[in-house]
């Protein structure tokens, strides 16, 4: 029985920081949503959507997923991209959140139902020192985490990646224009093996260490990093080379037994392809939002389970609660699952988007909720109007343009 899409409208706030979300409604009054935030560039995806791509929907069968997805994917000449594959996303999220409330089931049933207990996740330890970063690490380990990502100040910077004021809620895109942060390799690659010395000599070995690179080694850095790191068996070294170069994953390779974790601004499958077939990386961290939707990040995940490749999806406050859930019934019923990354929403962002989905004992779970489990509350959404906000740019300490 067909359920014929009668509307279908994008709605954008900003409830402490910005998120674009799709709203699509079927004849008999069943509503989806699908999270279409790209972080800096949210009205880029929202004219994407309003303009090209939400007149396509009206009149066709919200239950025809696969079909709808080839239509915005094959359909359109200029295929991918971030804009392009995000408004794609959307769709796709909301019509599997309607699909899911018409059958009356959570939606991680109609992926074949959960093959976990709940879906384990990592939190995010900072602080301007190492001896804050290893407090923030224990607090986090009392807090039930068993996965915790470790980002410290650099000694000599100014501003590092990854480190913030406030504790439970990072939130990078933090300025109208682009911050500058300012960055040494030397000094950051002297910084990184302390910290989880200290991290070990502290937590011991029951929980895991993750670390983020956010691209800015040279593959024979991110090497030696690697190397540097092995006694202390990180979880994982997640962006330690810009993520286009994918060659240099060959060299870090070469030189390291660290996981390697890539992915988070990957847009396809055809992104991480080699990356997968060569046996480079470990975990992919392509996700719902920024990959076509659970659609086609089924498909990458089924792509990466041949080559024993597991999933490891971003999951920072730039994703909605829309897109958190949208990956928890996704790890809860994908045999390769790896680890979530879960960056809390703040109060207010919770208060929008109410949800379902629950932390415990280290792990979230989605909820039973019929669909997704996450609501919009557009009354209060529109009390939080947009609001320009740019993630950082990068520059050598002699003034040279890097990478963020
Ligand atoms: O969460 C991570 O691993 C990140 O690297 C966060 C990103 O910088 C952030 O989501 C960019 O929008
Ligand atoms: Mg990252």
């Amino acid at each position: 029985m067909a359920s014929p899409i009668v509307d279908a409208k994008v709605v954008i706030t900003s409830p402490g920081r910005n998120f674009v979300t799709l709203k699509i409604t079927t004849a008999e009054g069943v509503y989806g949503l699908g999270d279409a935030t790209l972080n800096g560039r949210e009205l880029a995806v929202a004219a994407y959507l309003t303009e090209h791509v939400c007149p396509l929907l009206i009149g066709k069968d919200a239950h025809r997923i696969e079909d709808m997805w080839q239509y915005l994917y094959r359909g359109a000449y200029w295929r991918g991209g971030p804009v392009g594959m995000t408004a794609i996303a959307a769709v796709d999220v909301a019509l599997w959140d309607i699909k899911a409330k018409i059958a009356g089931l959570p939606l991680y049933q109609l992926l074949g139902g959960a093959c976990r207990d709940g879906v384990t996740v990592y939190g995010h330890a900072n602080g301007a020192t190492i001896e804050e970063t290893v407090q923030e690490a224990i607090r986090y380990r009392d807090l039930g985490y068993r996965a915790i990502r470790l980002q410290s100040g650099v000694p000599g910077l100014k501003s590092t990646y990854g480190v913030s004021r406030d504790k439970m809620f990072y939130e990078p895109a933090d300025a109208a224009l682009p911050t500058e942060n300012e960055w040494s390799t030397p000094r950051y690659l002297r910084m990184v093996p302390q910290l989880f010395k200290a991290a070990r000599a502290e937590l011991g070995w029951d929980v895991e260490l993750l670390h983020d690179v956010h691209h800015r080694l040279t593959p024979i850095e991110a090497g030696r990093l690697g190397k540097d790191l092995e006694p202390y068996r990180p979880f994982w070294l997640e962006d330690a080379v810009t993520a286009e170069h994918q060659a240099g994953f060959r060299t870090i390779r070469d030189h390291t037994t660290t996981p390697l974790a890539v992915g988070e601004i990957f847009s396809s499958i055809w992104d991480c392809k080699t990356l997968i077939e060569e046996g480079l990386i470990d975990f992919i961290r392509a996700t719902v939002v920024h990959a076509g939707g659970l659609t086609h990040l089924r498909r990458i995940a089924a792509l990466a389970d041949l080559y024993h490749v597991k999933t490891g999806c971003h999951g920072a406050t730039d994703l909605s609660p829309v897109s958190m859930a949208a990956a928890l019934h996704f790890g809860l019923s994908t045999s390769n699952f790896g680890i979530q990354e879960y960056m809390r929403h703040t109060p207010e962002t919770d208060a929008v988007f109410p949800h379902n989905y629950g932390f415990e004992d280290g792990m979230l779970h989605p909820g039973d909720a019929p669909g997704l489990g996450v609501d919009l509350d557009e009354g209060l959404a529109a009390r939080h109007p947009y609001s320009r906000a740019y993630l950082p740019v990068n520059r050598l300490q002699d003034g040279t343009m890097f990478n963020w």
